[in-house]
């Protein structure tokens, strides 16, 4: 014990003014028995030390300084390159308030197993003490949480993905001394160690316990562990949503823009649409795209009654495949310095390489091993780039409005080969929470496990829902509340394929198209042809000039497929009906008159 309190004593920083801060940092010490403790600043001091460190013991190796100024590659634990659904849970006092979409460990029970792993787990390491803010730090839409780890490659990441450091630390404590909570993180890599690895979640004590794993969204907290899981729950009592969300804005050529919000699932498209460069026509019409976020939305009705969004992120955690000069010009532009690469390949002279780049040869591969195309592909297919929103070309001053922005358009979308047409939309707020809740999507690498098999992924939310789906889609249809002037909402499917196996739609800019017509729609100034899953665009008010598209294409994208749908909403009901009582009647009903009416034909 006396070790320990010196050590806590010697740590680089008095602490905080916060006493509830200084004992947490005390207790978790206590159990850990770090070497050293350091609360971070976020200075750039701090940061070239930490680099320099990891340099020194391999954490991270630098990259061409030339062409990548700044920039680090990391190779992860082979065993460590994805979020770990089926070791993450959700420890609510009650397990139906976790719901059937989580996996659930009795709170008392999950800390015991928790706190097990993390005795003496950080002997030989230093303990970093990570405050952050999930916002602009003057918005009072913003929280703040305070991530305790082991991990300086985390401390990195945390430091651009999140408002880090001392301004953050201010916040916790101006907001502690009024009584206000932090989010409590406790990670630490242990022994990195499949099978002793578990990511919890305590959304009723506002704390988060992650073991055994370094990578992404398993243990940079404050992303989908904080600002989706424990604020989605937060979210729910406080009358705002947490959603696996972007942000962007669109400005028409008549100067007005317009906030869009969409939600897809992981790898299925949100950095790419969120950085979109508008196709050649349009630009000269003077279309153009600006930034809020790429991943995470928090939400909540303003005083017009409008929903205003803002990104909790400071940076961008982004798949590096596919990510070319041609797809997404933004994020390579974002990512030609000042970057963390993890799990990508390098080329002969030490510039990162993946596949998709389109440009130059992988020398070695994500394992630091010699490049070989029978083994393995240069770069995992999750491997990802941190990057600070600020060096994106495309980024929005609007990004740190405090008041946030409002939005016109939801977007729920998918990965779907067969069936989904690429846009439709719903026709009031009732039927747009049943288009969410019956999302389905088919899977990617962002997780371990099979990839492409078609699953129900509500709002794209699947792996992110704090609390129980069905009073999540309660919540939902709750901001129907007469009161409220709610955005529309749409569905599309950038990931049709045709019957020889290709995307019959060419996607990225070409997207453009698509919220174009979305927003003609919330102007009221083109019509859509009514089906029962919701309307349909006319091709033809689609401006569609220099996209090449048969018989085939324009059919399936255009198209309604009812026997296809009839299928599908059959599907849709008895994942519903497997929520049980909670899940909201005004749902259920939804979904049987739309089986009606396509049983009937109408
Ligand atoms: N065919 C097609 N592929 C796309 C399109 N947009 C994105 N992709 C591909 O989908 C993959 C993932 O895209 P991202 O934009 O990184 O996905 P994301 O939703 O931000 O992913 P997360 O960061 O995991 O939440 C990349 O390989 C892209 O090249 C599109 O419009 N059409
Ligand atoms: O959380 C992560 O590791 C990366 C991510 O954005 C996602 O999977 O949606
Ligand atoms: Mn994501």
């Amino acid at each position: 014990m006396n070790a320990i309190t010196q050590d806590v004593s010697a740590s680089t920083h008095p602490g905080s003014r916060l006493a509830s801060l200084n004992q947490w940092v005390a207790e978790v010490a206590a159990l850990t028995r770090p070497d050293r403790v350091h609360w971070c600043d976020g200075s750039d001091a701090e940061n070239a030390e930490l680099v320099r460190q990891m340099e020194a013991d391999g954490t991270m190796v630098k990259l061409n300084e030339q062409t990548h100024p700044g920039s680090w590659l990391h190779r992860s634990d082979p065993d460590d390159v994805a979020r770990v659904e089926h070791l993450t849970f959700v420890c609510t006092s009650e397990r139906e308030d976790a719901g059937p979409n989580n996996h659930w460990m009795a709170p008392a029970e999950a800390h015991a197993k928790m706190d097990a792993l993390f005795d003496g787990c950080m002997q030989g390491r230093t303990l970093y003490v990570v405050p952050y803010c999930m916002g602009p730090i003057d918005s009072p839409l913003s929280r703040c949480g305070v991530e305790i780890t082991d991990s300086p490659y985390v401390v990195a990441n945390m430091r651009i993905m999140t408002r880090m450091g001392a301004p953050a630390l201010a916040r916790i404590e101006r907001e502690g001394e009024r009584g206000g909570a932090f989010v409590k993180g406790l990670h630490s890599i242990g022994e990195l160690d499949p099978d002793r690895r578990f990511i919890m979640h305590f959304p009723e004590e506002l704390a988060i316990k992650s073991y055994g794993s370094g990578y992404g969204g398993n243990a940079l907290l404050g992303k989908k562990c904080h600002a989706l899981r424990i604020a989605s729950h937060q979210a729910r009592s406080e009358g705002w949503l947490a959603e696996h969300m972007l942000i962007l804005g669109l400005q028409d050529p008549q100067g007005e823009t317009h906030y869009i919000a969409a939600a897809f699932p992981s790898a299925c498209g949100k950095t790419n649409l969120a950085m979109l460069i508008p196709p050649e026509g349009y630009l000269k019409d003077g279309w153009k795209i600006s930034t809020i976020g790429d991943d995470i939305c928090w939400m909540r009705p303003g005083k017009d009654g409008r929903l205003y969004a803002i990104n909790p992120e400071a940076g961008f955690f982004g798949v590096a495949p596919g990510t070319s000069a041609k797809s997404n010009p933004n994020a390579l532009a974002s990512i030609r310095r000042n970057t963390i690469f993890t799990n990508v390949g390098v080329t002969g002279d030490n510039q990162p390489w993946w596949e998709g780049l389109g440009e130059g040869e992988p020398a070695i591969d994500w394992r630091g091993e010699p490049y070989d195309a029978d083994k393995r592909p240069a770069a995992h297919p999750n491997a990802r780039f941190t990057v600070s929103a600020k060096q994106c070309p495309s980024w929005s001053p609007e990004a740190e409005n405090p008041e946030g922005v409002p939005i016109s358009a939801i977007v729920f979308g998918g990965r779907r080969a067969s069936l989904v047409p690429l846009v439709f939309e719903a026709r009031d707020w009732t039927h747009g929470v049943l288009v969410g809740a019956a999302m389905g999507s088919e899977t990617t690498a962002a997780a371990t496990g099979a990839v492409g098999v078609m699953r129900r992924d509500p709002m794209a939310m699947k792996p992110f829902c704090g609390y129980n789906f069905a009073d999540y889609f309660n919540h939902w249809l709750s901001f129907d509340n007469g009161g409220n002037k709610l955005p529309k909402i749409f569905h599309v499917n950038w990931f049709r394929k045709g019957d020889d196996g290709k995307f019959l739609w060419p996607g990225f800019g070409d997207n453009l198209r698509v919220l174009e017509w979305m927003i003609q729609r919330v102007k009221g100034t083109v019509g859509a042809k009514e089906t029962p899953v919701g309307l349909l665009p006319d091709p033809a008010d689609l401006d569609l000039d220099g996209v090449e598209l048969d018989q085939e294409a324009r059919a399936k994208l255009f198209g309604f497929d009812r026997e296809g749908w009839q299928a599908e909403f059959e599907g849709i009901g008895e994942y519903l009906d497997g929520f049980g009582p909670r899940m909201p009647q005004a749902l259920k009903d939804e979904q049987q008159r739309i089986a009606a009416r396509l049983d009937q034909g109408a």
